[in-house]
């Protein structure tokens, strides 16, 4: 199959021997251009496959760059072992490597659970309150992401012995032979820079990196992708006016320097927006030539359309009203499907108004996010028995499910277990010495003794027969009746049993398999369910396009936000702003604006939540011959 390019697309693709910056705007095309230069390499130029290293955003982008591959170029998905984020692609190379740094192989990842009850015990070791937990795991992770995750954390927040915390934390982490999810990518880098063999067996894995998204990437990612290229056999693309991660480390700063930090690179700019029509690529453009800080490109649009509205209401209460009648009069007036619709906001409460709205206009909707799948009770119940199986190190999945479903471990057994050896001692060895002395009640014994040969037996097992073999061992339909609120929770939480076990029948091993979940878990569930408006965060509509878009609560305080400008509170202006903070928010409103095919509404109100609210700022900066405002009072 061939793939219709525009100029500027086939240059980035035919552009080869120096790194090239494809910078793109909003509705470009860049996974389109990004796919066709990989089917470029491997179709025209002979490249090998499985020698190409393309890095996606999330998991779900890896696989539908994979299906798009197939379809141009004839290859099976298999065929490219190396599409993958950088998380899973890191892994597969530390989890090779994981000696030189003084683990043991199978190398385990410690998923939000694992790691949020792990920091609780770093509380509690530390004499800390529990309402450190939040803000500790998000600094830690912040930290690891950068380049000085001490520095950073010693000025970046005020919890108290924070630096001990990340010590103790990472000790533990280390006891169980684990690393957190970020871990993964910061200790891929050491060993890279560290240790010159590994750099070079890993370099000659490649010969081609492709980064996706590259404008959301941070330092160490940069750093790791620039130890892995060669000869300057590098393709980045993204769009610096839509970087919206900073509280994640990403830092536009790396794209828009990168034809500094590669002198020769060839920069290629894709600035035709096929998405959106000429009144919303004008407003958008015009917001952001706001931002000093970008790498300059000129969008544009061949469509005509409609001007953007901008319409003011005196409550939240009554725009969400009108939102949700707006949505109905442009199903049935211009035959526009409600699920072509969202409503997007800058942080979930603006959700609860608009959805008592739409309720009570029988609009359907839907959400995104809700909890992810591998967050779910009966899911990390039953990969915690996997994990115990193939790594005795895990005292926290191991506390897990000791006594769920409930085997007759009372509080008495369970202290005689803690007691055993120093705290050093793993708590599967524990159980083992309480058998072996004998100091257990039989009951407990026999109950223990059952529950330690069931993860000797599916040890060796593929994943699937492992699962099986756990839920009838331990009866856990039964306990899960019991648990579950009624006969749809029951239901729907089979079900997602019955996903687990075809997940875990592609997976060739254990640790492949649990290494596959833990390595999903952090992405947001992003799955449709069923029909109506899509009503969405900004950064959940990251890369999604409507054919009517809503953006709701554009007044100061909301966006910008208090919080990224430097204020203290939402009534309180900073004498200086942060203008970095601000910039980002700038980013958020354009990428709200460019899901948008046809119409796009912005909306403010006078009061919101009872507060009394002014209008953006940035509602000033969209030029006024292509914006129609109204007054809806
Ligand atoms: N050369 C082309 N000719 C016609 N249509 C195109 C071309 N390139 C891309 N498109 C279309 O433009 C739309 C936007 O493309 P795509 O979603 O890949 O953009 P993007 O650059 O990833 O957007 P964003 O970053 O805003 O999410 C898609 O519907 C795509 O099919």
């Amino acid at each position: 199959m061939q793939v219709s390019l525009s100029p500027a697309q086939r240059e980035a693709v035919e552009s080869l021997g120096r790194p090239v910056l494809v910078s793109a705007g909003a509705g470009s095309g860049k996974t389109r251009t990004l796919t066709a230069k990989i089917a470029y390499l491997v179709n025209h130029l002979g490249f090998d496959p499985q020698r190409i290293l393309a890095i996606t955003f999330t998991n779900k982008a890896a696989e539908e760059m994979k299906s798009r591959l197939r379809q141009i170029t004839g290859r099976s998905p298999q065929d490219f072992p190396w599409v993958r984020t950088f998380h899973s692609a890191c892994f597969q190379i530390l989890k090779e490597h994981c000696e030189e740094l003084g683990y043991r192989r199978p190398l385990t990842i410690h998923s939000e659970y694992q790691q949020k009850v792990t920091l609780k015990k770093v509380l509690a070791q530390l004499d800390l309150d529990a309402k450190y937990l939040g803000p500790l795991r998000s600094a830690i992770s912040r930290a690891k992401n950068l380049e000085d995750p001490r520095g950073y954390l010693k000025h970046a927040t005020q919890i108290p012995r924070r630096l001990e915390a990340l010590e103790l934390y990472n000790e533990i982490l280390a006891q169980h032979n684990a690393v957190d999810f970020d871990d993964i990518l910061a200790l891929t880098r050491d060993l890279l820079m560290r240790n010159p063999t590994v750099r070079e067996t890993c370099r000659d894995l490649f010969d081609y990196v492709l980064v996706d998204e590259f404008q959301d990437s941070n330092a160490v990612q940069c750093r790791i992708m620039d130890l892995l290229v060669r000869n300057g056999n590098l393709t980045v693309v993204g769009d610096d006016y839509q970087s919206i991660y900073q509280f994640r480390g990403a830092d536009p700063s790396h794209f828009i320097h990168f034809p500094k930090t590669y002198p020769n690179a060839h920069v290629v700019r894709l600035e035709e927006n096929y998405r959106s029509t000429r009144p919303i690529v004008a407003a958008a453009e015009a917001l952001i030539s706001h931002n000093a800080h970008r790498l300059e490109k000129k969008c544009f649009s061949r469509r005509d359309g409609d001007p953007v509205e901008v319409r003011e209401f005196l409550s939240d209460d009554q725009e969400a009203l009108w939102v949700a009648d707006t949505c109905r009069n442009l199903q049935e007036a211009r035959g526009i499907p409600l699920d072509r619709m969202a409503v997007l906001y800058r942080t979930k409460f603006c959700s609860m108004a608009l959805e008592q709205a739409m309720r009570r206009r029988g609009v359907p909707y839907k959400m995104m996010g809700g909890r992810g799948f591998f967050e779910r009770r009966e899911v990390q119940d039953l990969n915690a028995y996997l994990v115990c199986a193939v790594n005795p190190l895990d005292d926290v999945s191991l506390e897990r499910i000791l006594n769920v479903p409930k085997r007759g471990l009372g509080a008495g057994t369970l202290k005689k277990i803690f007691a055993i050896g120093g705290s050093g001692t793993p708590l599967q060895e524990k159980c083992h010495r309480a058998l072996d002395r004998g100091l257990l009640s039989k009951k407990a014994a026999q109950s223990l003794r059952g529950l330690l040969d069931l993860l000797d037996e599916v040890r060796q097992m593929p994943p699937a027969h492992a699962l099986r073999r756990v839920v009838d061992a331990c009866n856990y339909e039964a306990y899960l009746r019991q648990v579950s609120t009624d006969e749809n929770d029951f239901v729907a939480r089979m079900e997602n049993i019955q996903q687990m076990l075809h997940a875990a029948n592609q997976a060739p091993d254990l640790p492949t398999y649990l290494e596959e979940c833990a390595l999903v878990t952090e992405e947001q569930d992003n799955e449709d369910d069923g029909y109506g408006v899509r009503l969405s965060t900004f950064h959940g509509a990251k890369g999604l396009e409507f054919e009517a878009v809503f953006v709701i609560g554009v007044e100061e305080g909301l966006l910008p936000h208090w919080r990224s400008v430097g204020s203290s509170s939402p009534g309180d202006r900073p004498e200086q702003e942060d203008l970095a903070g601000l910039e980002e928010e700038r980013r958020l409103l354009y990428v709200a604006m460019t899901r948008a095919e046809k119409h796009i509404f912005l909306s403010h109100a006078k009061a919101r939540k009872g507060d009394l609210v002014r209008p953006s700022r940035f509602l000033a900066e969209l030029p006024e011959e292509h914006i129609k405002r109204h007054r809806s009072w």
